[in-house]
């Protein structure tokens, strides 16, 4: 009997041991997960028609992937208490993340946390502050980073699974959400001072990226969101593969939604400290540096490794009343629309990349090739056109040159000692050679122009409008600033061709 009993209590634990089997809902949702991920896995796509259909798959997935997760949270949500989350401009909250600083040495000298128009938080100077003052001070002990990741219950993950290993963005994705979701986080005030969504391009719907055709960047955005859902796809069937505790914790708490705003958290604001032992660079998060929005300027913000901690100086001189701004770095619009999700209209940095190249069916390839190797030009490459007066740099003069140059012109330049000065506006070359590059490239600027859905004019009203969306507003911006750059420069062109 006893022996009976003992049994019994041992068929009692492997059934509760046993996994529970999925709900339906779990069960499609395990499915379709499994679909997208297939169909995320080899994007090879020769055209943006073609990546775009593919966007078209990738969202129908979404969509049944939002609803079926949206229900198994509110089955969730019935049976244990959902946790509410402050109001992110509140002043409390405000207080609660700030006393929080306060309490962990942090410093905001002569600033307070405000709501600016147009930029959702920022930094407000309260008096004067004068370049090259101390402004804002963070430890490395209020810094989440990939070191802090590793010292957490990710550590384990880290160590199995090799994209954690390899990506730092992505780990600190994965452990802003296990902060997220725990019960009790160190960073929970940071958290809550977290907007709630962004407008990154993963926010976009097909229709708002469709905005952007004949634009670059839409390949650059659809690439980018292919990937970032592959990856949802990956960590949504190992967490419910596994039973490590990151996956216990992420199991029903993992959603694309949560995905989307862990990733678009880090890419907006991460950014590089020395590690603890000063041998590399590491991504992180610093709090209320991150409050700090974009201008034209200069980096103004270094690690301090006597004191360890980040510290912000004033690029310029700030008057009371003004907001606080820092300089992100040298980066296109391009670069902010797709990783920053905004687009900054004055950006002096800003640039189109334009694709040329030499047909492999013009008779003059190979010498054209071979001048172009003399200046280290690819035969086919990327070259910029810049925002300001001179909108065409060196690289792109000599390519445009050597682009239109006849036979004779290529065999005297292929022997010349100084062909690097085919890269200089100076250099003394036939009317009818300069004539014909610059016409070239006013030909190739009218046709990039042609392809964009709308004109610079259309741009311009539209985004007058005081009711367009917030990713409407980005996605217009982004297109309107690469066609300013070609309009530019097509006026340009067509000065150099009255000389
Ligand atoms: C590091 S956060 C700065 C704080 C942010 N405004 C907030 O409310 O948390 C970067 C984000 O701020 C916004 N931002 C920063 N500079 C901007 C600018 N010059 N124009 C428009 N938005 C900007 C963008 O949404 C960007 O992704």
């Amino acid at each position: 009997m006893g022996k009976k009993l003992q049994n019994n209590s041992t068929n009692k634990s492997r059934v509760s041991n046993k996994k529970p089997k999925p709900s339906k809902e779990e069960k499609e949702l395990l499915e379709t997960v499994d679909s997208l991920l297939r169909l995320t896995t080899f994007p090879i796509h020769n055209n943006v028609a073609q990546s775009l259909d593919c966007q078209k798959q990738i969202n129908s997935f979404i969509e049944r992937i939002r609803v079926l997760e949206e229900k198994l949270s509110k089955k969730q949500n019935k049976s244990s208490d959902s946790k509410t989350t402050p109001v992110r401009h509140s002043k409390e909250n405000i207080e609660t993340f700030t006393g929080w600083l306060k309490e962990n040495n942090a410093e905001l000298n002569g600033c307070s946390i405000s709501v600016f128009d147009g930029y959702d938080l920022g930094i407000k100077v309260d008096k004067d502050i004068s370049q090259s003052s101390l402004v804002i001070a963070v430890p490395r002990k209020i810094t989440m980073s990939v070191e802090s990741a590793r010292k957490s219950i990710v550590q384990d993950l880290v160590n199995k699974v090799d994209i954690l290993k390899n990506m730092p963005n992505v780990l600190l994705a994965v452990y802003l959400l296990v902060e997220k979701f725990s019960e009790t986080s160190f960073w929970k005030p940071y958290l809550d001072i977290l907007p709630k969504t962004y407008t990154t391009v993963l926010y976009f719907t097909l229709s708002e990226l469709e905005e952007l055709k004949g634009s670059p960047t839409l390949e650059v955005a659809l690439k980018q969101i292919r990937s970032i859902v592959r990856q949802y796809a990956y960590f949504h069937k190992l967490f419910w593969a596994s039973e490590d505790p990151v996956s216990e914790l992420m199991k029903n708490k993992f959603t694309f939604s949560e995905y989307c705003w862990a990733v678009s958290t880090v890419m907006t604001r991460q950014n590089m400290i020395p590690s603890e032992d000063d041998n590399s660079m590491i991504n992180a998060l610093i709090p209320l540096w991150d409050l700090c929005n974009h201008t034209n300027g200069t980096i103004s913000t270094d690690f301090n490794s006597q004191q360890d901690r980040s510290e912000c100086l004033a690029f310029r001189d700030f008057k009371a009343g003004e907001q606080l701004f820092i300089f992100y770095g040298v980066r296109t619009n391009a670069d902010f629309f797709v990783h920053n999700g905004f687009v900054y209209e004055d950006n002096e940095n800003d640039i189109y990349w334009i694709r040329l190249g030499i047909s492999k069916s013009d008779p003059l390839q190979e010498k054209r090739q071979e001048l172009l190797k003399k200046l280290g030009i690819w035969s086919m490459a990327e070259f910029s056109i810049k925002k300001g007066p001179r909108p065409v740099d060196g690289r792109l003069l000599a390519f445009l040159r050597i682009f239109n140059m006849d036979s004779d012109q290529l065999d005297h330049w292929i022997q010349s000692e100084k062909s690097s000065d085919l890269q200089y506006s100076e250099c003394a070359l036939d009317t009818a050679l300069e004539h014909k590059s610059w016409t070239f490239l006013k030909a190739r600027l009218s046709l990039l122009l042609a392809s964009y859905k709308t004109k610079q004019e259309d741009d311009e009203k539209l985004l007058e409008d005081p009711n367009l969306s917030a990713n409407l507003k980005v996605a217009i911006k982004m297109r309107f600033t690469e066609k300013r750059l070609l309009q530019d420069c097509l006026v340009y062109a067509e000065e150099m061709i009255q000389k």
